[in-house]
């Protein structure tokens, strides 16, 4: 069986969302070589050469991209992905990495994400910087929702932190199969863990302690009122998805809600801030 290879070069800024767009059309596995450079493939019967071009060119008029595309066995390409895709440390004690990575030593917090199509491998500093903002908050017996839960990497941190129960959601139904698997992968059980298609406004308890929200600024913008009602006097909000430079205008949306800014993390100009519901 023959496969395409499609080796993208690409803005790290739009590689997230041209994988999004790609795996619509069919194309999976995908995975990086280093910054800006990600291999994905597809089955050769599934490849529609037209809809791809009609993607990879209205890229082209967004960013800087160039890319080849490759018909091959499959058998090499596993082994391409596994030398590819490198483990995350998040400070001393995490680690993010696949289930083929071996560890030299012990972490306190030992996350696996074997990358599918969702989002959140920690490789994209939004997640990183999440996580590291979990790292350093106590969730025992702690209610959190986590609102587009990507591969769920947030929802297993806050599980590991000993968060009593977790409600997820997705409006990309691989995800939302992507997360319920890697829960499970991190040995949590799903009863704690609860995840549907959709948004925070279809979230009825307004009950949590913790939200988590990594999406863009204009979503979380919006939904900010949301995320606000969801949570209980003196409970915190973790916002990511946006830049630095972006917080004024988080922090301005968060005071008229009744949120304070407690801390914020900053990496490449990506930044992750939490917030507390006065
Ligand atoms: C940047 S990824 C974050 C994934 C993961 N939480 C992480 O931190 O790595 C954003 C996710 O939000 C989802 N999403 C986008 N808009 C959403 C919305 N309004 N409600 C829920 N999920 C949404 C996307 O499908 C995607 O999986």
């Amino acid at each position: 069986m023959f496969f395409i290879l499609l080796k993208v070069f690409i803005d790290r800024d739009f590689a997230d969302l041209l994988q999004f767009e790609l795996a619509e059309i069919g194309f999976d596995s995908f995975w990086e070589e280093s910054e800006g450079v990600f291999f994905t493939s597809i089955e050769e019967e599934k490849f529609d050469q037209e809809a791809t071009q009609v993607i990879l060119e209205k890229y082209k008029q967004l960013t800087k991209l160039e890319y080849q595309l490759e018909r091959e066995p499959k058998q090499n390409w596993n082994k391409t992905w596994e030398e590819n895709y490198e483990p995350v440390f998040i400070g001393e004690n995490c680690v993010i990495r696949a289930d083929f990575h071996a560890l030299d030593k012990n972490f306190e917090y030992d996350i696996i994400i074997n990358p599918k199509m969702s989002f959140g491998t920690g490789h994209h500093e939004t997640t990183a910087l999440c996580v590291e903002q979990l790292m350093n908050l106590d969730l025992e017996g702690k209610k959190v929702a986590d609102i587009g839960c990507g591969t769920g990497i947030l929802s297993i941190m806050a599980l590991k932190k000993g968060a009593k129960e977790v409600i997820a959601c997705d409006v990309e139904d691989w995800a939302v199969a992507n997360a319920k698997e890697n829960i499970q992968v991190n040995g949590f059980s799903l009863s704690k863990f609860y995840v549907f298609h959709g948004t925070a406004a279809q979230i009825q308890t307004c009950d949590f302690d913790v939200v988590l929200a990594n999406i863009n600024l204009n979503i979380l913008l919006a939904e900010m009122p949301i995320y606000s009602q969801l949570l209980l006097k003196g409970g915190l909000l973790l916002l990511s998805g946006f830049y630095e430079h972006e917080i004024p205008q988080i922090v301005t949306e968060g005071g008229k809600l009744g949120l304070n800014l407690q801390k914020h993390l900053v990496k490449n100009n990506w930044t992750a801030l939490l917030m507390k519901k006065y």
